[in-house]
């Protein structure tokens, strides 16, 4: 790489521009940023929407002495380009790699660690705070989408911002984007006159709005932002996918994130095969429900896509509900529903659902409420790592009494789950993976029938050992078995209730190995050692699953292979277990 950006090293070396060659700097970083992005996949469109906005921001403020908060973090391509991850930056996303987001292990200029939205204005208040007992000077700036101000998080914070008399800079920046477009009334609000009223209104000094693509109006705004001695936002109006015009014609998919992609004959091409996942799968079987049943109504916060629920939300647009980066009102939002005698199902990746364990608690289950949840992206993610790994959702919901909760094995599973679901007459949820469907072998097909407790996928004559899984793991499971004498499988289908009976006659094989994609800490193994606990059985046992860390980015599939979640893995853990040659 020739041009400015082989010099840039830092942000002192940015600082140390020419301002008439920060133009020709915006340009050879979303160069860069496409260059990155095409060959590793990525948050493309967030981080070419900012480009200006990084450049100003390095410009004005002096990280790391100043703290530059970013939301979420994957918008910042361009800062870490700017701050001395370039030459690695083809390593993003992917094992030992540059991060997915923003993590102050990886440099010092990542002021915060995220990857869910609405931290930033919280954790740069807290800094400010920090510093101001602890005597040190520095400027706090928390740059937060327009996304993020669906959160209740960003709300708080900005609360006690403005009653704190301290000088946080809050850098609002509007590409009037979500993922989806952004929903409910702050959209409208940030388009009018009321925007400043609302922001002066919380206790802000508010400048804008400012062109987020006019580097001279962004730095004066950002120069008079850091001059003042109270909380100020500076909104800013971006748009997404900036300069690359696949990401600007179709920002809800290219526009925000996609994988690594290629151009042939003019046309940009994804690498992604046609195969169905598991989320379609589960949004067929919604499509079905809600054609038969006028009661079910769908909530996400803020995943239309990636729950694959767009279509359903054209089709059915006043029982499909948005409602914004705003987990813990979609599950209340959800129990008013039920409450109100409809039959919700609130569709939340697992690591989202974590932000509103409490109101799963409080206002679903402690009255019994029936609120499906189809917590997606159960288990190991891939490529955005720790921030989203769906590691703790068994163990965090067993827990909670008269919460159901299984998990299909293959695609024919969710349909009739889903129907067993809604005819509870208390919660239930569903977990089920990121990724693509496997292909089901006929024993594995369920009848539409209810369905209920464990299902023996394999159950051999003399029984040495048994495999526990939960969801698509039975599959791995039932390859390793079939090349062993004398092992079962046993899908164990609902964590909550346990299948106790099929669990203790699992015992009577005298080694059983459980396999789980999720915390081995409190996960289904945890249950079934419970359970052999209290029955006074005492087969040995040996739990498989994501271990006590927080698993990082990388292949999913290389992963899973080396925490041996693979048929390998079990084969190996279970002839150690039998105390054979692995
Ligand atoms: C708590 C949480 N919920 C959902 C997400 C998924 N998510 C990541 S970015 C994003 C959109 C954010 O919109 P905005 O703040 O406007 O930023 P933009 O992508 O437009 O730059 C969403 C919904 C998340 N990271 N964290
Ligand atoms: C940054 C963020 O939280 C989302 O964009 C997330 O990366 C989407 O993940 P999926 O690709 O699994 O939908
Ligand atoms: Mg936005």
């Amino acid at each position: 790489m020739t041009g400015l950006l082989s010099g840039i090293h830092s942000p002192a070396d940015v600082r140390a521009l020419p301002e008439a060659e920060l133009p020709r700097l915006c340009e050879e970083l979303r160069e860069e940023i496409v260059s990155v992005c095409g060959r590793v996949g990525g948050h493309l469109g967030a981080s070419l929407g900012v480009v200006e906005l990084v450049v100003a921001l390095h410009r004005v403020f002096h990280s790391p002495q100043d703290a530059l908060v970013f939301d979420v973090g994957h918008q910042a391509y361009a800062h870490k380009l700017l701050t001395g991850r370039r030459e690695r930056m083809g390593t993003l996303r992917q094992a030992e790699g540059v991060a997915p987001f923003l993590d102050p292990r990886e440099s010092p200029h990542d002021a915060f660690a995220a990857g869910h939205a609405c931290t930033a204005v919280s954790a740069a208040l807290g800094m400010l705070e920090g510093w101001s007992v602890l005597g040190r000077k520095g400027h706090a700036v928390a740059i937060v989408g327009d996304g993020a101000l669906t959160g209740g998080l960003t709300f708080e914070g900005l609360n006690n911002a403005g009653g704190a008399h301290l000088p946080l800079v809050v850098v609002l920046n509007d590409n009037q984007m979500s993922i989806s477009a952004n929903v409910g009334a702050i959209p409208a609000l940030l388009r009018t006159r009321e925007a400043r009223a609302f922001f002066e209104g919380l206790g802000f000094t508010y400048l804008g709005p400012v062109d987020g693509h006019d580097l001279g109006a962004l730095l004066s705004a950002l120069r008079e932002a850091r001059a003042s001695s109270r909380p100020v936002v500076v909104h800013a109006m971006t748009q997404k996918g900036r300069g690359f015009p696949p990401a600007e014609a179709d920002l809800q998919t290219r526009g925000h994130a996609m994988g690594p992609y290629e151009w042939r004959d003019g046309k940009l091409v994804r690498s992604r095969g046609g195969q169905r996942t598991f989320s379609e799968a589960f949004a067929t079987a919604l499509a079905d429900a809600l054609a038969k049943d006028p009661r079910v109504v769908v909530v996400t916060p803020a995943m239309l896509e990636g729950s694959a629920l767009v279509e359903l939300k054209t089709r059915y647009p006043d029982r499909v509900h948005d409602v914004g980066i705003a987990e813990q009102h979609a599950v209340t939002f959800c129990a008013g529903l039920a409450r109100a005698g409809a039959r919700p199902v609130c569709a939340i990746y697992s690591t989202f659902l974590q932000r509103s364990f409490d109101q799963v608690i409080h206002d679903v289950c402690l009255t019994g409420l029936p609120v499906v949840f189809a917590v997606d992206r159960a288990g190991l993610v891939g490529a955005d790592g720790a921030t989203h790994q769906g590691a703790y959702d068994v163990s965090s919901l067993r827990a909670v009494p008269g919460l159901g909760l299984m998990a299909p094995v293959v695609g024919e599973d969710i349909p009739p789950m889903l129907a067993t679901a809604l005819a509870a007459p208390g919660p239930t949820v569903i977990r089920f993976p990121r990724g693509t469907l496997p292909s089901p072998p006929p024993e594995l097909r369920l009848d539409e029938a209810s369905v209920k407790g464990a299902r023996w996928v394999l159950r051999a004559q003399a029984p040495r050992l048994t495999l526990v899984t939960l969801g698509p793991l039975a599959l791995a499971a039932l390859e390793a078995a079939k090349a062993e004498a004398g092992w079962s499988v046993l899908d164990a289908r609902c964590v909550s209730p346990l299948d106790s009976e099929a669990l203790l006659a699992a015992a009577d094989s005298g080694h059983v190995v459980v396999v789980e994609e999720g915390s081995t800490r409190g996960g289904l193994g945890s249950a079934v050692l419970e359970l052999y606990a209290a029955h006074g059985r005492t087969p040995r046992v040996r739990l498989m699953g994501m271990p006590d860390v927080f698993m990082p980015h990388g292949d999913a599939r290389v992963q899973r292979a080396a925490l041996g979640l693979d048929a390998e893995g079990m084969r190996r853990a279970g002839r150690e277990l039998l105390g054979e040659r692995p």
